[in-house]
């Protein structure tokens, strides 16, 4: 049996107070439901055949329904889908509502010397990685991997937009965005070959259909996000509920907590950030998947209603029911799923006109689309008596085959909708999940929301599903450390006024050796030895398009903790080819200075990267490189152990998916550029970001002169096997 089976605790259950399904299965969200104690086969004439003793509940009708009314005062135009969304949607701005339109063992020791190193060419600095030659691109594994928000589904019938007021779950809002395969805006990044100076152009798809990745290279898979997205949830479901809780203790009153920790993890967290609406299976789960809440089934696409036990979508300017919220309990004498009855709302009037989500189950039927069909299991309680655990199950997918009005009372009749369970799907045994389960103990993980507190423009969470270890102090910093002693001057600058052109008049086109390295998009053209970007002393306005990477972070990217190689970095976002990402920041040390610190980890040798190999000629057309090394020139390196940012983090790859570009623009000095990382190609949400550490394989030693090994893992299939 597929399930989803992960040791993260249990977010909030609903009963959190979520208010979603289950409650509409108790309590006063009952109210107003018709509750058939058996299944019935609709033959037409009116007889129930005895199918199945599950029955369905109407879902939410809480609100619409007052006083005695046995079936509710569901009248018409009450309970409409554009009702049903109602208040929660609202509250937080989940799609629909208006808001959202829709270490290792070190390298040299103390005391030992550089090896290798020729006056001006730094062939090896063995404590660190640098910029520049030796890396193999890997190509872009976009969405072509399935993996990703953006992977065309593969098992998935179609998406459909809701936008119209007719679907929507609140009047006026559009219930879903929909991202549908957009195969344009190319984008393309030259990068060098791995010798030589010939330039390869790496031509890119944003939304990649074109470029197949080979099974076995694709990172991640479909599944793996879900799964990965799933357990986070949890883990900052639960830590921002409970400071939520918290403020709400002390306040007495406002924002219900559960609806804001949502909100939070829905603005800023939420990997799986899609809020397509699917028919059919979604893409990652599977059958007899299970979920604790009513909110995790909308977290990965299964029902991405909270109030309504029916989720629709708009086709053809038509509401369609896609999936389904079953309360009926399995008894042993009849655990058959084949067939299962749903029951609308009642219809107070003479021409049994049915509206909203009932219309959009007949238009279900009419159309032959397929509706999941997720079953609330309520476990029996430890002692076989107390209340148990609800959890959701995936049951798969059913077509309506009968539809009939039932007749309760004089002018009021009922919709009734026989399912049936569509052939050659897995088993799934929901008697078996409703015997006695204790939910998994809570796995409490690790989150933070912003490990820069507040010194980046957008936050960067910090998270651990593996375990509950935090990562080591250091201080979190934005802007490289200069000594005193190499404090930098301002650099000269351009006089452009309204930012710069490609002209000779330009004195920062000129320093590039005549051409501006970005496009007018924020991407970096061509990976080149050095960049100057307009800086203080120039005239442009900050919105010059040659001001890219001192502008910080642009992405939502993530510390997380990885199975093999510690931290490493990665994106909540998509990422196109030639973005920006971060700079890798931290104490700037002199050359010796650094090859006495005892931990090496997080050394970066800088500025003397200009001419090697993959650089010959291309150096030549940058002025300020034109007279080749200077000799006896001092060497400098960042390291990032005790002070830096995020970059620190970022794993190696032997294919990665970001370079190391040496810009300058605050200062003039070319042996302390800054080290900018840029995208390599497009990077799918979720994806690992990596850049080659370019050590030299048995180049790296001890204290002693010993060479030292470190193995790599990288995990790409044209690994090296060794880091160094
Ligand atoms: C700059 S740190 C990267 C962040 C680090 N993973 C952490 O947890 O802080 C560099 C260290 O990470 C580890 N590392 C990075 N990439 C690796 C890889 N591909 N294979 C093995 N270890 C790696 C090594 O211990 C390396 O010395």
């Amino acid at each position: 049996m597929p399930g989803l089976a992960l040791s993260a605790a249990a977010a909030a259950s609903d009963d959190d107070g979520f208010g979603g399904p289950t409650s509409a299965g108790s309590g006063t969200a009952l109210r107003g439901a018709l509750r058939m104690e058996s299944g019935g086969d609709l033959d037409g004439r009116g007889q129930h055949k005895a199918v199945a003793r599950w029955r369905f509940q109407r879902g939410f009708v809480a609100g619409q329904l007052e006083g005695g009314d046995r079936f509710g005062a569901r009248r018409r135009g009450s309970g409409t889908p554009e009702s049903n969304g109602g208040g929660i949607a609202e509250g937080i701005g989940i799609p629909g509502s208006e808001s959202d339109g829709g270490g290792g063992d070190g390298g040299l020791e103390r005391g030992s010397s550089v090896t290798g190193c020729r006056k001006g060419q730094k062939v090896v600095v063995p404590w660190r990685f640098q910029v520049g030659f030796k890396r193999s691109w890997s190509h872009g594994s976009g969405l072509g991997d399935g993996s990703g928000s953006h992977a065309p589904p593969e098992i998935t019938e179609s998406k459909f937009r809701v936008s119209g007021k007719q679907c929507a779950s609140a009047a006026g809002r559009n219930d879903s965005r929909e991202k549908v395969s957009v195969t344009s805006d190319h984008s393309s990044v030259k990068v060098g070959k791995q010798t030589g100076s010939v330039s390869k152009k790496m031509k890119v798809n944003r939304y990649c259909h074109c470029q197949v990745i080979p099974k076995n290279k694709r990172v991640s898979t479909t599944r793996e996000n879900i799964l990965v997205s799933l357990q986070e949830f949890r883990i900052i479901y639960r830590k921002l509920l409970q400071e939520e809780q918290a403020k709400w203790r002390e306040r007495g009153k406002g924002l219900r907590p559960d609806l804001a920790a949502f909100k939070m993890f829905r603005e800023r967290l939420c990997v799986v950030d899609d809020d397509r609406r699917y028919v059919g299976n979604v893409p990652g789960v599977q059958i007899g998947d299970t979920f604790n809440s009513s909110l995790e089934t909308f977290v990965v696409g299964l029902h991405r209603q909270q109030l309504n036990c029916v989720d629709y979508i708009k086709k053809d300017g038509t509401c369609v029911a896609v999936s389904i919220v079953s309360y009926a309990q399995a008894s042993a004498s009849n655990n058959n799923l084949e067939t299962l009855l749903h029951v609308g709302s009642i219809v107070i009037t003479g021409d049994q006109k049915i509206e909203g989500t009932d219309l959009a189950m007949k238009h279900s039927m009419d159309t032959n689309t397929p509706i999941r069909v997720i079953h609330v299991v309520t476990c029996e309680g430890e002692n076989g008596q107390q209340k148990g655990i609800t959890n959701y199950v995936y049951g798969g997918l059913y077509f309506i085959e009968k539809f009939r009005m039932e007749k309760v009372k004089e002018h009021q009749h009922i919709p009734t909708y026989q399912l049936r369970r569509m052939a050659e799907q897995a088993h799934v045994d929901i008697l078996e999940f409703g015997k006695t389960r204790k939910r998994q103990e809570p796995f409490d993980g690790v989150f933070m929301r912003d490990i820069s507190e507040g010194l980046e423009k957008i936050p960067v969470s910090t998270i651990n599903s593996v375990s509950n270890e935090y990562p080591m102090p250091f201080r979190y910093i934005s802007n490289i450390e200069y000594p005193t002693k190499h404090q930098q001057g301002l650099p000269s600058g351009c006089d452009c006024v309204n930012g710069c052109s490609y002209s000779q008049n330009c004195a920062c086109v000129v320093k590039n050796g005549g051409e501006i390295p970005f496009s007018h998009k924020g991407t970096i053209i061509d990976e080149k030895p050095l960049i100057y970007e307009c800086g203080p002393s120039c005239g442009c306005p900050p919105t010059c398009h040659n001001r890219v990477s001192q502008h910080g972070i642009k992405f939502r990217l993530q510390v997380f903790k990885t199975k093999s190689t510690g931290w490493g970095v990665r994106s909540l976002d998509f990422i196109p080819s030639g973005s920006f990402l971060c700079e890798y920041i931290g104490e700037l040390l002199e050359e010796e200075e650094a090859q006495e610190r005892k931990n090496d980890e997080y050394l970066f040798g800088i500025g003397n990267d200009y001419y090697n190999d993959r650089w010959q000629g291309i150096s030549k057309t940058i002025p300020s490189l034109r007279n080749g090394p200077v000799e006896d020139e001092d060497g400098f390196a960042i390291d990032a152990l005790n002070w830096g940012n995020l970059a620190r983090f970022i794993n190696h790859s032997c294919t990665p998916n970001l370079f190391a570009q040496n810009v300058l623009y605050d200062h003039d000095n070319i042996s302390m550029p800054h080290i900018m990382l840029f995208a390599g190609e497009d990077i799918p949400p979720l994806q690992e970001l990596s850049y080659d550490y370019n050590y030299g394989i048995d180049e790296v030693y001890d204290s002693d002169g010993n060479i030292k090994k470190k193995k790599c893992f990288c995990g790409s299939i044209e690994c090296t096997g060794w880091l160094y």
